[in-house]
């Protein structure tokens, strides 16, 4: 790098950082490693103390890098919270013992605790019971988000011990466990949506959420480290430790005290490879002066304190080839592109496959074929491509050119504006859209019909016999009984027989019997309707209550709908546009499917003023959820129906009805009803 201006470096850095820390704190994305911020962060502070003339008032070195949102009331931290100075360097790490010592004298001891990678909360007890809970935010200020704190199963809501004080503030790590984290994700790329990037964006971007419900679903989970009160209950870290675990809070077991700095420093070397075993992210190890005599002689920074300091691993990574892009189109049509890499070790397993997410991830890393790649694994399973050796690219590197038809069928493949994802539209001859939509709709949480699952409805598929979901619904036991394939694995050549014997079969058709009773939602859920995950199910089920409703319903109805976006309800519309997926649903509603809640609950009969009528309810209203509005109706006498026909008697239309079922109405001449009106026909 040239010889830069070093005031003008310092702007740039200062810069680059604050934008970077908005980009974490306030979006939950990272756009560069943790390294390489660090970096940066490091030698802005060099550059800062050798030039402080050019040291900027908003410069990240001297505040938190979190912020305060609108979202959430604002509270006030009674302690600062306050961040942790970092270093990748063992002589650092004696660089920190040093000074210690020369301000608290030879006799310190040292707590080492591991670093979760998650997001720091504040959580205060009054009287045993928790009160709020705050994040960080600005260090000084932070979000009060206590109804999502409360559904974190390992926060507790009230602390148990003769010792527990009036007040007591407590600090910790929220984080995301690997297994959940990767739950959430397979859903969301069964039903389209982006991937979250890693367990502390997911972590941080669920805490966010408005809705607690959807944050319960989530699992996190939360290390309770610190313990903070006035006056002081304890002399020393190690014994708040102890106080937090014996009241009931999740301390991690892992934390040891050490006497000295080798000590420290073996721990450090302990964790290095053994942290991947735990099933949550660490980032490193964080040590802090066990006294709190000495941390109070010791002191803070104006953004850390003088007593702890974090020392970070950087992240496993090895530098290998990159032989070919494998393309993979999942059950919604999306490609995904696979890095296949010349096989490498890294953190202890041979690696031959990264994830490369899209099309734009190629062209943000710059790759070409033949290329040496560094792969980084994080602790999540499949390892991603970082970045490229450009200085080391050989002369045989290739362009990528990614492909333009589908590599299953051949079909142009469509990229929807503002959408990372290239799309297969052939949903009903791509074989692998095929088969992935079936292995859906049997799948545990939609239609449960587990007993055609490892590779027999494949079968199933490659036959001829199911295509469709509906299919299903016509197999008899002669169809199915003796159907035999044999599969070979590629790689290690070992042979797997699927077959179809008495047994099988006879569990197979009950299954599918079965299946007939599961809720509307589910089925729904089942469909696989780009977007509509089980919880976005659940909520259009409830609302329109059964099939023909939600197909009627106009995208300002369905966006009218509590946490339906645009992008669900265009998708909705879609899907019911396509006459082939009306016939689908058709026939299984045929076949006996639940494609409706039921009755309405019988609300107890207020009067029989709407005795004889009928009614189509459309749009929103002010004073009724629709399906408050569907129960008066039958409460005094009336019939709901779906569809504006001839004989209907009333359309009740609220705000944002759909501008065809009016013109119907209309065209029909159905009377049609304001909100208003209707209260008066029952007042
Ligand atoms: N990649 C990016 O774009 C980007 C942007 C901004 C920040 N960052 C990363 O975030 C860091 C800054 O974040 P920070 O200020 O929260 O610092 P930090 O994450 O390095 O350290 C402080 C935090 O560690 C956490 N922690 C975990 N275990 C702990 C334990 N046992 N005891 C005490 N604290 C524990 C707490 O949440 C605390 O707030 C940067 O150094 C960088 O690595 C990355
Ligand atoms: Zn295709």
């Amino acid at each position: 790098m040239p010889e830069q201006n070093p005031q003008a470096r310092i702007l740039e850095l200062t810069n680059r950082l604050n934008y970077l820390n908005y980009q974490y704190y306030q979006n939950s994305v990272s756009e560069v490693s943790d390294y390489e911020f660090d970096q940066m962060l490091k030698e802005l502070q060099e550059l800062e103390e050798a030039h402080p003339q050019y040291r900027s008032d908003n410069s990240p070195t001297q505040r938190v890098g979190g912020t305060i949102t609108k979202n959430f009331p604002t509270v006030k931290h009674k302690y600062p919270m306050l961040s942790l100075g970092n270093t990748y360097s063992e002589a650092e790490v004696r660089e920190f013992d040093k000074r210690v010592r020369k301000v608290t004298g030879d006799e310190v001891e040292y707590v080492c605790e591991l670093k979760f990678d998650g997001v720091a909360l504040s959580l205060t007890y009054t009287n045993g019971a928790l009160s709020l809970g705050v994040t960080r935010g600005d260090g000084t200020r932070g979000d009060d988000i206590t109804p999502n704190v409360r559904t974190i199963r390992t926060i507790p809501l009230h602390l148990h011990g003769e010792d527990v004080p009036a007040e007591v503030e407590v600090r910790g790590e929220v984080f995301m466990p690997f297994n959940v984290f990767e739950e959430l994700n397979k859903e969301r790329e069964e039903i389209g949506e982006a991937l979250m990037a890693n367990p502390r964006n997911a972590t941080s971007g669920t805490l966010k959420l408005q809705d607690s419900k959807e944050v319960a679903r989530r699992r996190l989970s939360m290390f309770a480290y610190g313990l903070l009160s006035t006056p002081t209950l304890f002399d020393s870290h190690s014994q708040s430790l102890e106080a937090l675990q014996r009241w009931g809070l999740n301390v991690s077991p892992t934390w040891r005290v050490c006497q000295n700095i080798d000590q420290v420093l073996d721990f450090i070397h302990e964790w290095e490879t053994k942290r991947f075993e735990l099933p949550i992210a660490t980032d490193g190890i964080v040590v802090k002066v066990n006294s709190y005599a000495q941390q109070e002689e010791l002191g803070y920074t104006a953004k850390s304190p003088r007593w702890a300091m974090a020392y970070k691993y950087k992240a496993m990574e090895a530098v290998t080839e990159l032989l070919e892009i494998e393309y993979n189109v999942g059950r919604t049509g999306a490609v995904t592109p696979v890095a296949i890499m010349k096989p490498v070790l890294l953190a202890g397993t041979t690696v031959k496959r990264a994830s490369l997410h899209n099309a734009n991830e190629i062209e943000r890393l710059g790759l070409m074929l033949h290329d040496q790649v560094m792969v980084e694994k994080g602790g999540e399973i499949i390892p991603k491509v970082t970045a490229v050796k450009t200085e080391l690219r050989p002369e045989n590197a290739e362009p990528i050119v990614y492909p333009t038809t589908c590599p299953a069928c051949n079909t142009p493949l469509i990229r929807t504006e503002g959408e990372a994802n290239h799309y297969c539209p052939n949903e009903k001859g791509c074989p692998p859209q095929v088969k992935g939509k079936l292995e859906h709709f049997i799948s545990r949480k939609a239609m449960n019909i587990m007993s055609l699952g490892e590779g027999k409805i494949e079968l199933l598929a490659e036959r001829g016999l199911v295509t469709s979901p509906e299919h299903l619904y016509d197999l008899t036991y002669d169809t199915l009984f003796g159907l035999e394939k044999v599969y070979q694995d590629e790689e290690t050549g070992k042979t797997r027989t699927v077959k179809f014997q008495k047994k099988t079969v006879d569990n197979i058709l009950s299954a599918i019997e079965k299946s007939k009773e599961v809720p509307f939602d589910r089925v729904l859920f089942a469909l696989g309707i780009r977007f509509v995950g089980a919880t976005v199910a659940q909520k259009l089920a409830q609302h329109f209550r059964n099939i023909d409703a939600l197909r009627a319903a106009s995208e300002e109805e369905l966006i009218a709908v509590p946490e339906i976006g645009g992008r669900i309800a265009a998708s909705v519309r879609e899907y019911f546009q396509d006459l082939a997926h009306v016939h689908v649903v058709e026939r299984l509603k045929e076949h006996g499917l639940l494609l409706d809640l039921g009755e309405l609950e019988v609300v107890a009969p207020q009067s029989n003023k709407l005795e004889g009528l009928t009614f189509v309810v459309s749009g929103v209203f002010s004073g009724y959820s629709r399906d408050a509005l569907q129960e008066t109706i039958a409460a005094h006498g009336g019939k709901v129906v779906s569809s504006i026909s001839k004989k209907l008697s009333f359309l009740v239309a609220g705000d944002k009805m759909g501008p065809s079922k009016l013109e119907k109405a209309t065209a029909l001449g159905v009377k049609i009803v304001s909100e208003e009106e209707f209260n008066q026909m029952i007042s």
